[in-house]
């Protein structure tokens, strides 16, 4: 059996009186230490699968099997980074990260292993340099590192990134996904990403799951990228299976899913005015 198995997992929401079906018999198996992308439109329900899976949501049917038990509610062993960083504005860079490591290791670490464990984390990302700083002293990309230092801190047994980098400037993002790689090929974790970069997608992970447009969204296409570790962004811009691979993503999500949004109406010109002689 798979490492995580989501299992026939349908949603639907009710909203004013409405049922909504969002996600339609979701099938996904992922093996320990992949990394898996999931993208999709947006709107199609991603966010809704990744909630699922950290259980924060309960599907209307279907479940969610991690390392052989029953998700049936948020756990430490399923650490999730969040688009917009979540860190406590009261607590330091390494308070933050010491919170969550208290959480879950008190009873089997020493204070002492803790303390340790907290800076390697934050080490881990290049933020050793910044411990005693807060949050809103220190910049977008520096504020992601730390909210990722805090997940891998917890040693989860998958870690949920619901967009990690897409609030951030291409710079920024480019040196935390390096970051995230280099960290994966050491830690081997197990990562469920969503992402609407067609190249971060490609770039990250071992498959890149599409999801096809809602209302009863499902997984469309699954995409395995059989390209080696590690990666080089700039030597890969000219490889054939990382074009190739693009390719498919774009002509999923802008051939086969086409998202057409509805116009808005635009106002009616107005009559041209008479021009009068002064
Ligand atoms: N708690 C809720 N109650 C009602 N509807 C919801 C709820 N959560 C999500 N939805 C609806 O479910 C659909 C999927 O939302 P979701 O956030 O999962 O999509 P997404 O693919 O992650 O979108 P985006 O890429 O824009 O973040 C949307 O139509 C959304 O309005």
């Amino acid at each position: 059996m798979a490492y995580l198995h989501v299992s026939g997992v349908d949603m639907r929401f009710t909203r004013d009186g409405q049922t909504h079906p969002v996600l339609a018999g979701i099938d996904l198996q992922v093996e320990r230490g992949e990394f898996i992308a999931l993208i999709g439109h947006s709107g199609c329900g991603k966010s809704t699968v990744l909630n699922i899976v950290a259980g924060l949501l309960q599907p209307s049917s279907g479940g969610v099997i991690l390392d052989g038990r029953e998700v049936a509610a948020p756990g430490p062993d399923r650490a999730v980074v969040f688009q917009n960083h979540s860190l406590l504005p009261w607590l330091t860079v390494y308070q933050n990260v010491e919170i969550a490591v208290d959480k879950v290791f008190r009873d089997t670490r020493s204070k002492a292993e803790r303390r340790d464990w907290v800076l390697h984390s934050l080490e881990m990302v290049n933020m050793g340099h910044a411990l005693q700083r807060l949050p809103s002293e220190i910049s977008g990309g520096m504020k992601q590192r730390v909210g990722i230092a805090r997940a891998l801190a917890m040693e989860p047994k998958v870690l949920l990134l619901d967009e990690p980098f897409g609030a951030l400037d291409a710079l920024t993002r480019a040196h935390l996904q390096d970051e995230v790689m280099r960290i994966q090929a050491e830690l081997h974790n197990t990562v469920l990403m969503i992402t609407h970069d067609v190249d971060e997608a490609v770039l990250l992970s071992d498959r890149i799951v599409m999801m096809t447009n809602g209302p009863a969204a499902t997984i469309g296409q699954v995409l395995a990228v059989d390209l080696p570790r590690p990666r080089d962004r700039i030597a890969l811009a000219d490889d054939a299976t990382y074009n190739h691979c693009r390719h498919e993503v774009l002509s999923f999500l802008y051939e086969k899913q086409r998202k057409v949004e509805p116009l808005r109406a635009r106002p009616a010109p107005a009559p041209a005015r008479q021009k009068t002689a002064a």
